[in-house]
């Protein structure tokens, strides 16, 4: 039986870690000679767009594959891309919709351990975007200390001036894909500078972002060192009351990832199996809705 494609996730392994350090996450240099692309409808323009400058869908992918060793449960839900490698859909789908994006930066929003980091630099190889991380560059900032150095150190407020003064630089400039801290959300300046860009929320189920962070430890995440009891639950029971505050913040931004609806689609039972690959190509499916819109 023959199955049609057009768009989707793959049931793929992890990522080769050593891809994602290729690109230097220090510098923060953009051209001078930047110029925004107008978006017509020449080569490398962006497909969403008609010459009456109309949105219109594209489906981009369009590959035969047998079904045959494809799991009952991912036909049955409709995620149908099983057999393809899930690199190649991701670079696909980035040379779609990079000329859309204008140069425009990309802003990881989300909860500690939601995985903006390592998304975040399988997007940006994806779309030759430079990479970089909010948290490491208050680091650099701060002289080279480490941020549960600088909470312990000076306070968090002084933590969240160097987010925004970062945060700010960064809104200048074009073709980033930027991992913004955890607790970045809860400034409205710091939206002001992220409105430059595009913003997108990686929402990863609790349960999950506890089990990961058990999993590496608390030590760089001062935010969840006071609590006593066994590592999985302190770190859930913070994680809930951090999400208590936060869900409505992360909420502002411009397009939402559900990795539990990814995992959904491609019949997994646990959000784990979804890889950062997989994340990075929703980012950009719902990066293009939120273009449409
Ligand atoms: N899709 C995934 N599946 C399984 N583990 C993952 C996935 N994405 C990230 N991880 C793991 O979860 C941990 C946290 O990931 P990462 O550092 O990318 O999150 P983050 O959102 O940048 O966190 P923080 O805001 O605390 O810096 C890492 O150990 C990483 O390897
Ligand atoms: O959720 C948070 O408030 C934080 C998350 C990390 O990325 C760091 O920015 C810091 O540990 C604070």
């Amino acid at each position: 039986m023959e199955a049609k494609v057009s768009q989707g996730l793959q049931l793929g392994t992890w990522i080769n870690p050593q891809k994602l350090a290729r690109k230097p996450s220090s510098s923060l240099q953009f051209p001078h000679n930047y110029e925004e692309q107008r978006w017509d409808n020449g080569p490398g323009s962006c497909p969403l767009r008609t010459n009456k400058g109309k949105l219109r869908r594209t489906l981009v992918l369009k590959v035969s594959c047998s079904s045959e060793n494809v799991p009952a449960s991912v036909l049955d839900s409709g995620s149908i891309s099983a057999l393809f490698d899930e690199s190649q859909i991701l670079k696909n789908k980035s040379e779609e919709i990079k000329p859309c994006l204008n140069g425009r930066c990309i802003y990881l929003v989300g909860m500690m351990g939601s995985g903006k980091t390592t998304v975040g630099k399988v997007l940006s190889e994806a779309l030759g975007y430079s990479f970089h991380d909010c948290d490491t560059l208050i680091e650099q900032a701060v002289g080279g200390t480490t941020v549960a150095e600088i909470f312990k150190l000076h306070g968090e407020s002084f933590f969240r001036d160097n987010e925004t003064k970062v945060l700010q630089k960064l809104s200048s400039m074009h073709r980033l894909v930027v991992s913004t801290g955890g607790g970045a959300v809860v400034r409205p300046t710091n939206w002001r500078h992220m409105q430059k860009g595009i913003s997108v929320w990686l929402d990863v189920p609790l349960e999950a972002l506890a089990r990961r962070i058990t999993a590496v430890g608390t030590v760089s995440r001062p935010l969840l060192h006071h609590d006593y009891g066994d590592p999985y639950s302190k770190t859930m029971k913070r994680l809930s009351a951090l999400y208590e505050e936060r869900g409505e913040a992360y909420a502002n931004a411009n397009a939402r990832v559900s990795v539990e609806n990814i995992a959904a689609k491609l019949g997994y039972q646990d959000v784990c199996n979804v890889t950062p690959t997989a994340i990075a190509i929703e980012v950009l499916l719902q990066i293009e809705n939120f273009l449409r819109e």
